[in-house]
């Protein structure tokens, strides 16, 4: 172990600044690097190169393996002086460039490596870390030119892992039916008991773990307008009173059942699948007197009303397969100009849920885009009760105990 690695496993304490913060910055501006990994140094004492393969245990993943047990009453834990002390050690690595987006010897994200050490999610030091995701991909944003290589998942990617229903942004041998739209859009498709799947490489489009989801999603779109115990059809003036709801994915259909529980006045769906429409057509979706059909993609179908100019809703929701964070910001376009003022517009957020601290960081992001449209993003945080059984699909795309469910209004 280097003497960098060795000073990050905080051999003594009290954390001092005066202990710490001189020989860090002593190590980095001397020029070894802040992302200089215990493979690398490893690899140096035997003479030997690092390959690409292999892991990257960067001295920020030493200093959150090496802290102390959160753990407010026990003695040794970290104090509020020594918590700043943390803090600054990270600031100066950050300051020289660490990433923060490394994955280490054991496939762990320094954001894992927090959590593990029991640091509340809300507790600076992951907050840190957060702030530092955010930046980075803030600033690769502008880098690719508006190009988003957004959240990829870490540097090395596990089986069984995938960004959320704007449903991942990895592509895989031989399926790209969860990466490319066109690909996907000339998938078949298969309903099982409980999901919706890809027929042949059994990706989950949709799965009914996630219909407490929908519930809560449904009476969001509603929750200013109207709801089944107050119907705003029935109400005298129409115009003032009436409830119209988008819903831009059809998939499993959960969503619009619950939609429909709640008598809306109008219920428009954007579904661009073929074996989707064809399912819709036999179970009836296309003759419920208060459903309009949308057939095609969302991006075809939402500038057409948005040309007719004559068409606003109270609620709006997201939940499709195989798009892109870039295709949630050409979204917010159309959203701010169909959302009425007092409107609400929510998505399936599974945006970086293959880790929790790529959830938080996407959290993040979305309010600060959408922001940007005068638009205020606020969460329900809803401890999963049905984590989902990914036994029947290839891969899962939700990994993280909490949901961040986003109810967005103007501002
Ligand atoms: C995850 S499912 C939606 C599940 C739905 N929320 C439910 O409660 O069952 C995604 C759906 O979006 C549809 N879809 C994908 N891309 C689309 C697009 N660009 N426009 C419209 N629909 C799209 C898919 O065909 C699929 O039916």
């Amino acid at each position: 172990m280097s003497d960098l690695h060795h000073l990050l496993t905080l051999p003594e304490r009290p954390l001092t600044e005066s202990l710490y913060l001189p020989e860090l910055s002593r190590f980095l501006s001397a020029g070894i690097p802040a992302t200089y990994t215990l493979e690398q140094a490893a690899a140096y004492e035997k003479g030997e190169e690092v390959t690409e393969e292999d892991s990257n245990t960067t001295p920020l993943h030493i200093l959150c393996r090496s802290l102390p047990l959160f753990d407010a009453k026990a003695t040794d834990s970290l104090g509020k002086d020594e918590e700043s002390v943390v803090l600054k050690l990270m600031d100066t690595l950050f300051e020289y460039g660490a990433g923060w987006n490394f994955l280490d010897y054991e496939g762990k994200h320094i954001g894992d490596l927090v959590l593990e050490r029991k640091y509340p999610q809300e507790h600076a030091i992951y907050q840190r870390i957060v702030d530092a995701g955010v930046s980075a991909e803030l600033l690769l944003r502008k880098i690719d030119g508006g190009e988003i290589e957004f959240l990829d998942g870490p540097e090395e990617v596990q089986d069984n892992d995938e960004s959320g229903n704007v449903k991942d942004t990895e592509e895989t041998s031989g399926d790209a039916t969860a990466a490319d739209q066109a690909t996907y859009l000339r998938t078949e498709l298969e309903y099982t008991e409980d999901a919706l799947v890809t027929k042949e490489n059994r990706d989950g489009v949709m799965m009914d773990w996630e219909t407490d989801i929908m519930a809560m999603a449904a009476k969001s779109l509603v929750s200013t307008r109207c709801s089944a115990t107050g119907n705003a059809s029935e109400d005298e003036d129409e115009d003032e009173d009436e409830c119209v709801v988008l819903n831009i994915g059809f998939g499993m259909g959960i969503i619009d059942s619950f939609i429909q529980d709640e008598k809306v006045t109008k219920h428009y769906i954007c579904e661009a699948h073929p074996d989707v429409l064809t399912r819709m057509r036999e179970t009836g979706w296309f003759d419920k007197p208060n459903v309009v059909v949308l057939e095609g993609r969302w991006q075809d179908s939402l500038n057409e009303l948005l040309d007719q100019g004559n068409v606003f809703f109270d609620g709006i929701y997201y939940d499709t397969f195989s798009e892109h964070y870039q295709d949630m910001l050409d979204l917010y376009d159309v959203v701010v100009g169909l959302l009425k003022p007092e409107g609400t517009f929510s998505f399936f957020n599974g945006l970086g849920a293959d880790r929790a601290i790529c959830y938080d960081v996407y959290r993040k992001i979305v309010e600060l885009d959408v922001a940007n449209y005068g638009m205020q993003c606020t969460y329900q945080v809803v401890d999963l009760q049905t984590l989902p059984n990914w036994s029947d699909v290839k891969r899962s795309y939700f990994n993280c105990t909490r949901y961040y469910h986003p109810e967005i209004r103007f501002a």
